[in-house]
């Protein structure tokens, strides 16, 4: 750890931390019928602080019932009986509760609205405007029946569903006058309407046509925004109108502020000097930090005492335990491996790939290019011009994200790296690998079409990437068909890798490309395999620093069976491998699993299992296996071997989590996973036959409609085990557009970055180290460690009630990349529990729930059970330039 570049936090409290009011309101409101007690029990804890408190917060039984006989403590209470006796904080602010406040809070609402309000030009040149606050649910109709009953007139109105803001076109100054009159007095579902110009994207600035009207729909065969035709469904039609779809659609982008640009998007501190951006991570950190120990301290149930870490958060400023500041990037600039650009028309109406200036749900969907975003590396941003200009000249579509229609949808750019510490300012030389994924919409588009514009954009691709000094590595082109709304496709959507046309170089030499699925990069000197789905850290160089920190909070050794729950690739459990008995990898994207396998292979690493199935769904089953039936052989690998040889009628499910097995004896394998849902793939030695060998390289490649390997699996509908290259025979999207890229498939060269010699001497020692294996499978660990790292939304509350609950796991590491799920998994996993759990109180609406709240009322439901405690937390920041972090957290019992 380099301690140099840990920004240290000052734990020592200040007025404002050590002032926690919401605790005093809340605990109230939260405890019920307990809440005397717990009011005696802050009084006393509280000592010197409820002088200064006397009266700041208001008496909610008095509020419940005013007058006397609410609150039974009359004058003597501590809280305020009525507005008239509210005092205010110490912090000069006043209980958020009050009227008071509520009055503040909205004039000072007012005043920043005002401050920031839209521009809205009265003149010719500015017909076009955009009301913001519309109802989500209205339609076009709506819109324009609300603008009739208020007298408005309007030469168009388009409002598209699920939006807050509509469009509406008007004949003159005198109208948009009136209109925005109107409007200023008139709310709409409740809400006041902002009126704000509406940008035109093209720039031959054409009237908006109401396309509504079936008159205009034969007038402007380009209008299609607000109508609710289907898709054109015939590709001649499509390509005909390619253009007009475009253009039409994206007409005008309501409230995206002109001096906007991606770089403000995208990165928003760039502006910062990096060690302002640390400290401003820090700060928000801190504040989100203290959450916990508010949270926990009012779900902690009034039968028992408050944890001790809770009594002692006040000497460090309300903090769960002590922040150990945030370890900086390695890497400031251009350290992103992989970069999702969007594509679609810029404010000016050119088809664009880059980033959206803001939310669709805001009416935003202009897209600009990656200009000055210092995250980005040179050689994807200059990939994405080249796609960018390959698709001027494209007879397919973009993505238009109003209607959905369009056919270029994405265009993602992966990198891999050699080995070795990459030198700050010249990472680009250290990228040896690129992937390019492209994301299309085939739905009704002429095959024959896709695949000459395939042909055409991958010639594009690879003559330009050699034309550039130095040359762009590039790997793999990989198309992904996805006919969902919003780009982030599922994991099952069909890829396809196309060849890679061999050009000449500068040199005239011709450059042999290669077109393997997958790109590599190396973390603690470790060799990855990535397919195209698989989840890997973008900042690589961090991410070494991140698993390294969480290695060395996990305090491991040759005794620790480790749980690698959320593994992707395997990163963090095949770099701490070295350091315990075991790992058990658990990870729900089948390719990143495959992944995993490979990797283990690849790093001649024999210690590590790999589970494929949501963790939710396993991890009972799991911590069952290795932990609770040491009688038996302890990995499912055994259940597999023994083909149901441990059929036990004993077998029951137990429902205390829906999922886990509970047997006196044993359980067997099929009952195991059918319960468990989950499909386990080991890296088993003897399992490692030619047979599965094949299916950790690629076919041959295939680029003259011969049949490959890949589509010969496609076509005869079973599973080819390439997760990542064609997914399952069962996907009739796979079938489908397998059959329209026939010609344009292509598989790839037998692994030609790994060494089959050494693939076939890790295979040959796994054979001979056959038994040893089944001899650490049956071991029993003494100790037992999990490291989580799940995606945003934080884990499924069965992983935390599974982990809670199991006595064997003492210590656990949280990696997060959301620190509000982190604190609300953390609430949950840290709260005192009573014997009598209770079943939540109330018909309390969730969805109106903040995720602490959510978390608060969950573990009241909790299985008694020894509750962690958080023992230190620390952020690494893998996003220099954004407001994003990792946070590491140590939870003990
Ligand atoms: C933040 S990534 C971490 C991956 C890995 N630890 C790494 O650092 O490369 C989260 C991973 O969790 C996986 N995941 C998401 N939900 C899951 C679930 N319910 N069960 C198991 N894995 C899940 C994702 O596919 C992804 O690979």
């Amino acid at each position: 750890m380099e301690s140099e570049s840990v920004m240290d936090v000052d734990a020592s409290p200040t007025s404002n931390e050590e002032f926690q009011p919401s605790d005093l309101v809340s605990v109230e409101e939260e405890a019920g019928d307990g809440a005397a007690e717990k009011r005696k029990r802050e009084d006393k804890e509280e000592g010197g602080r409820r002088k200064a408190l006397w009266k700041t917060s208001l008496c909610s039984y008095y509020r419940r019932q005013p007058g006397g006989g609410g609150c039974s403590h009359g004058d003597a209470c501590q809280y305020a009986h009525g507005e008239a006796e509210l005092r205010p904080r110490p912090d000069n602010t006043w209980d958020p509760t009050s009227q008071r406040a509520k009055k503040l809070l909205k004039s000072e609402a007012l005043a920043a609205e005002e401050e920031d309000s839209l521009p809205v030009s009265i003149d010719a040149t500015s017909l076009d405007k955009c009301l913001i606050g519309l109802p989500r649910k209205w339609t076009s109709d709506n819109l324009k029946n609300f603008l009739d009953a208020q007298g408005i007139l309007y030469k168009m109105a388009k409002k598209k569903k699920g939006m807050s803001v509509g469009f509406v076109g008007f004949e003159n100054i005198e109208q948009v006058k009136s209109a925005i009159e109107v409007l200023n007095e008139n709310s709409a579902g409740g809400k006041q309407i902002k009126v704000a110009d509406a940008v035109r994207r093209l720039h031959e600035k054409k009237p908006l046509v109401d396309v509504s009207s079936d008159q205009s729909k034969e007038q402007n065969t380009e209008s299609h925004l607000g109508s609710d035709d289907p898709t054109l469904s015939t590709s001649s039609t499509l390509i005909d109108d390619a253009d007009a779809v475009e253009k039409d659609t994206s007409v005008v982008e309501g409230l995206v502020s002109k001096t906007r640009n991606a770089r403000d998007v995208v990165t928003p501190l760039a502006h910062m000097p990096y060690n302002d951006q640390l400290e401003h991570k820090k700060s928000s950190l801190l504040q989100i930090l203290k959450r916990l120990t508010r949270n926990a301290r009012k779900a902690c149930p009034d039968a028992v005492p408050l944890p001790e870490w809770i009594n002692t958060s006040r000497e460090i400023g309300g903090l769960p335990c002590k922040f150990e500041g945030v370890l900086d990037s390695p890497v400031i600039n251009g350290y992103r491996n992989k970069c999702e650009f969007s594509v679609g028309c810029s404010l000016q109406g050119k088809r664009t790939v880059g980033f959206m200036l803001g939310n669709f749900r805001e009416g935003i969907t202009a897209v600009e290019e990656p200009v000055n975003c210092p995250n980005i590396s040179r050689i994807s941003c200059k990939y994405a011009s080249i796609f960018q200009d390959f698709l001027q000249s494209s007879v397919l579509p973009v993505w238009n994200r109003i209607n959905n229609t369009g056919f270029w949808r994405q265009f993602t750019v992966r990198e891999g790296r050699r080995p070795g510490q990459a030198a700050a300012e010249n990472l680009d030389n250290q990228i040896t690998e690129v992937m390019l994924i492209v994301q299309v919409c085939s739905s009704g588009v002429d095959e024959e079409l896709i695949k000459n514009e395939f042909r055409r954009m991958t010639q594009v691709l690879t003559q330009e990437a050699t034309a550039c000094s130095p040359l762009l590595p590039l790997t793999t082109i990989v198309v992904q068909d996805h006919k969902g709304i919003s780009n982030a496709a599922p994991a099952d959507c069909p890829l396809l890798p196309l060849l890679i046309p061999k050009v000449e170089d500068q040199s005239g030499l011709e450059r042999p490309y290669v077109g393997e699925a997958r790109i590599h990069d190396y973390i603690s000197n470790l060799r990855f395999s990535i397919s195209p789905t698989a989840f890997f850290q973008v900042n690589t160089l961090a991410a070494e620093r991140l698993y390294s920190l969480a290695g060395d909070w996990a305090d491991l050794n040759s005794d620790t069976l480790l749980f690698d729950i959320c593994c992707g690739t395997g990163t963090i459990g095949l770099t701490l491998a070295h350091r315990v008995g075991m790992v058990v990898g658990i990870e729900m994207n089948e390719s990143a699993v495959s992944d995993a396998q490979r990797n283990a292979v690849i790093n001649g690493i024999e210690n590590c299992r790999f589970v494929c199935g949501k963790a939710e769904d396993v991890m009972g089953t799991l911590l069952k296996q290795y932990l609770d039936m040491p009688q038996q052989h302890g990995i499912v690998s055994d259940f597999l071997e023994s083909n149901g040889t441990n059929q036990d009628d004993n077998v029951k499910n137990d429902n205390s989590d829906g999922l886990t097995l509970q047997s006196d004896t044993s359980t067997s394998a099929d009952d195991l996973l059918a319960n468990a849902s989950a499909k386990e793939i080991l890296m088993l030695p003897e399992e490692r036959t030619d047979e599965k060998l094949d299916t950790l390289v690629a076919p041959e490649q295939n680029f003259d409609g011969n049949t490959t390997h890949e589509e010969s699996c496609i076509d005869h509908g079973k599973d080819n085990g390439h997760g990542s290259l064609a997914n399952k025979g069962s996907n009739n999207d796979a079938n489908d557009l397998s059959g329209t890229l026939k010609n344009c498939t292509a598989g790839c060269e037998e692994t030609t970055h790994e060494n089959p010699e050494r693939i076939e001497m890790i295979q040959n020692n796994c054979i001979s180290e056959s038994e040893k294996g089944k001899a650490e499978a049956i071991r029993q660990f003494t100790d037992v460690v999990a490291i989580v790292d799940p995606p945003r939304v934080g884990l499924h509350p069965i992983v935390i009630k599974s982990l809670r609950t199991h006595p064997r796991i003492r210590r656990l590491v949280y990696i997060s990349c959301n620190p509000e799920s982190l604190v609300a998994n953390a609430i949950e996993l840290c709260t005192p529990t009573t014997d009598k759990p209770e079943k939540g109180k109330g018909n309390r609406s969730w969805r109106n729930m903040s995720s602490a709240g959510l978390a608060r009322y969950r573990v009241k439901s909790m299985p008694n059970s020894e509750p962690f405690r958080p023992v230190r937390a620390m952020a690494v920041d893998l996003f220099p330039h954004t407001p994003h972090c990792e946070m590491v957290m140590l939870f003990e019992r």
